[in-house]
């Protein structure tokens, strides 16, 4: 089973307007909103692809509702522990260029922490859990740290996406998988990641500051790096016309979870990987199947050395 958990996850408000001018009345041409956050948009893209999973978090007021009922439409499990306060809006500007006003996470109690590890019991040997997006205000910054502790004391792999100082803590637990971008494995050492090679060679010091097996490293346009024991492979991602990338990093992370799981090579989850997160940025929202499947066939994969040279 896989589970995706999401400790602060968001209502998407996506808002298209043609030229965005500070202190003016701006009329949208379009906008929608999407149950997201990043387990949340990991599990409805693992729906997509065929694999189920369950969807665990907090949730609260009418945003956290609004989700919960997009959940079970799209008929996804999910057992989300209800809170106290409102989840979060995160406002998603599209005017040609992207920007993103997220939102305050709501306070999570010492009570609602409890209940929400009692839910993670249900967790077995050979399960993969999704470990996802920010950390709340109210949590410390070792909750993903303590949290991959558990599950691996149950047998269970684990895959964290996150940034900043949860990353740099989560790290610390030796989680299975990870997956930041590009400038998130930049902040993690302080530097910026402006070739292939720089990102090669941190990924490589993560090999060795932390043990991480399978270390994936997505780069938007310029695809993705995978990167375990002394394997490097750089997957060039396909030409499009970039919509909307709001979740294309989780539909890169569902792409290859659901892949790996069928103990297919890293060589085939790591293109369905790129074909996933680029049929999201190709498409309004999450991507669908037939846009993923379409671009499996056209994803060139490049061996590299240590270096990162081919
Ligand atoms: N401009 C783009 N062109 C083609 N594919 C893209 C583009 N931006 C994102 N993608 C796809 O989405 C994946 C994840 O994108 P990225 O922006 O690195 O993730 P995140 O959303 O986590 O920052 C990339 O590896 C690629 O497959
Ligand atoms: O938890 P964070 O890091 O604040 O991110 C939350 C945001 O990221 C998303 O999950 C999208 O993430 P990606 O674009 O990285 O795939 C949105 O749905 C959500 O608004």
């Amino acid at each position: 089973m896989i589970y995706t958990v999401t400790l602060n996850p968001a209502l998407d408000y996506v808002v298209h307007i043609d030229s965005f001018n500070e202190g003016s009345v701006i009329k949208s041409t379009n906008s929608y909103t999407s149950a997201g956050g990043k387990g949340i948009n990991v599990s409805r893209v693992l729906k997509t692809l065929g694999s189920p999973s369950k969807a665990l978090g907090f949730v609260g007021g009418f945003t956290g509702k609004a989700i919960v009922d997009a959940m079970a439409k799209e008929q996804i499990e999910a057992d989300f522990e209800q809170l106290e306060g409102e989840t979060r809006i995160n406002v998603k500007l599209k005017s040609g260029q992207e920007t993103e006003i997220n939102g305050v996470s709501p306070d999570i109690t010492d009570a609602n922490f409890t209940n929400f590890q009692k839910k993670l019991e249900q967790i077995n040997e050979n399960d993969t859990v999704v470990l996802a997006g920010s950390v709340p205000a109210t949590l410390p910054e070792t909750v993903y740290a303590t949290l991959t502790k558990l599950i691996h004391n149950r047998g269970a792999h684990v895959f964290l996406d996150t940034s900043g100082a949860g990353l740099r803590e989560g790290l610390k637990a030796a989680p299975d998988f990870i997956k930041p971008n590009h400038q998130e494995l930049g902040e993690l050492y302080d530097t910026s990641v402006d070739s292939i090679s720089d990102a090669v060679r941190l990924a490589k010091r993560i090999q060795t500051d932390f043990g991480v097996t399978h270390i994936l490293i997505s780069m938007a346009g310029d695809g993705a790096l995978y990167v375990s024991g002394k394997k490097v492979i750089h997957a060039h991602a396909p030409k499009g016309t970039v919509i909307n990338s709001v979740g294309a990093g989780d539909s890169f992370t569902a792409g290859f979870i659901h892949q790996f799981k069928k103990h297919d090579t890293v060589e085939d989850a790591l293109k369905l990987a790129i074909s996933t997160g680029s049929a999201t940025a190709f498409s309004a929202g999450l991507c669908d199947r037939e846009t993923v499947e379409a671009l499996v066939p056209t994803i060139e994969l490049q061996g590299l050395n240590e270096e990162g040279i081919s």
